[in-house]
């Protein structure tokens, strides 16, 4: 039996939507035939259609069908989508309380509430999210916040769909384009430690397959390991790192490239980066 028995709505059905979507359903959240995905190139949702849902190129199916829309397009699409949404009916009482979730990057409450009201749908309920894709797998890493018109029970039901899929934390507003650099583009950065890990195992001639395989168990290892100890990273590296051992040299090695300051300051670009996409 799924969990939500409302009907979920995605506007863009391209990668963000399609891990929280896909991870949804195969985690018995909603069924598929719960889910509604609209986008304006109908060949590019079959994936949606292997699952079971049901797609359309048109919005406004998903904003008359469902209940709990995720907006789900590039931020610099938000106005022109926006622009194209419009009731077949008259609004009822039942329309008020649908909830939007934005997972748009670096758009706030306030852009989101102003582009709606600008085509007359003002009080909406809206939270603001930053996702990741490692949802698609359930261990995905997701912070929120909602506006004014919603209520706690909306939350809730947002951060049981949301916490199914990895962890789910509501943050203050201004925090969410910080945590972008490191959770919704995060991803792939560590994509790219992988590789380099599997590329050093490689070059040392293990099978590229085993290599990518011990290189990411490695990494979910050792992040496990950080979650599960409370630990600090720099004391779990003091005991991988035997005196006049193996791992040092490597070590000293990443210092030597700079390798703590260039991932900060990839957070940090990404983070500023991710304010300036909600730029209208
Ligand atoms: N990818 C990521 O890791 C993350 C992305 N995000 C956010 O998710 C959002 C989507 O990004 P992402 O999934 O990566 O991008 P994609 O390009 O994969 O998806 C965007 C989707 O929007 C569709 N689209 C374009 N115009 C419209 C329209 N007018 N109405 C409805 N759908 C439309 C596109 O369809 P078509 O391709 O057919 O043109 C496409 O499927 C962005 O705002 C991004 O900031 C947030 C966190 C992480
Ligand atoms: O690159 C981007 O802009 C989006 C937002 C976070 C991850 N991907």
């Amino acid at each position: 039996m799924a969990k939500l028995d409302e009907r979920i709505g995605f506007i863009g059905g391209g990668n963000m939507a399609f891990s929280i979507g896909s991870g949804l359903i195969r985690g018995g959240i909603v069924k598929a035939s719960q889910v509604m995905v609209s986008g304006p190139h109908i060949e590019n949702l079959s994936r949606w259609r292997e699952l079971g849902a049901t797609t359309t190129d048109d919005n406004n199916d998903v904003l008359e069908h469902t209940d709990i829309i995720f907006i789900c397009v590039k931020p610099h699409m938000l106005g022109p989508c926006a622009a194209q949404l419009k009731y077949k009916h008259v609004p009822s009482a039942k329309d008020a309380n649908k909830l939007f979730v934005s997972v748009l990057a670096g758009t706030t409450l306030q852009t989101l509430e102003e582009t709606f009201a600008f085509i007359g749908m003002s009080g909406l309920k809206m939270i603001r999210t930053m996702p990741n894709t490692s949802m698609q797998v359930g261990e995905g890493c997701t912070v929120y916040t909602g506006n004014a018109h919603v209520a706690h029970q909306d939350l809730e039901k947002v951060h049981l769909m949301l916490n199914s899929l990895g962890l789910a934390q509501q943050v203050p507003e201004p925090m969410i384009d910080a945590v972008t650099g490191v959770t919704g583009c995060g991803p792939a950065f560590v994509y790219t430690i992988i590789e380099s890990l599997a590329d050093g195992a490689v070059k040392q001639g293990v099978p590229r397959q085993m290599a990518l395989q011990f290189a990411a168990q490695t990494l979910l290892g050792a992040a496990k390991t950080v979650l599960l100890t409370g630990k600090h990273p720099a004391v779990l590296r003091d005991e991988v790192c035997s005196p006049g051992g193996s791992t040092i040299v490597g070590v000293h090695e990443l210092e030597k490239g700079n390798l703590r300051a260039t991932i900060i300051n990839a957070v940090e670009k990404s983070s500023l980066r991710s304010a300036e996409l909600g730029k209208k």
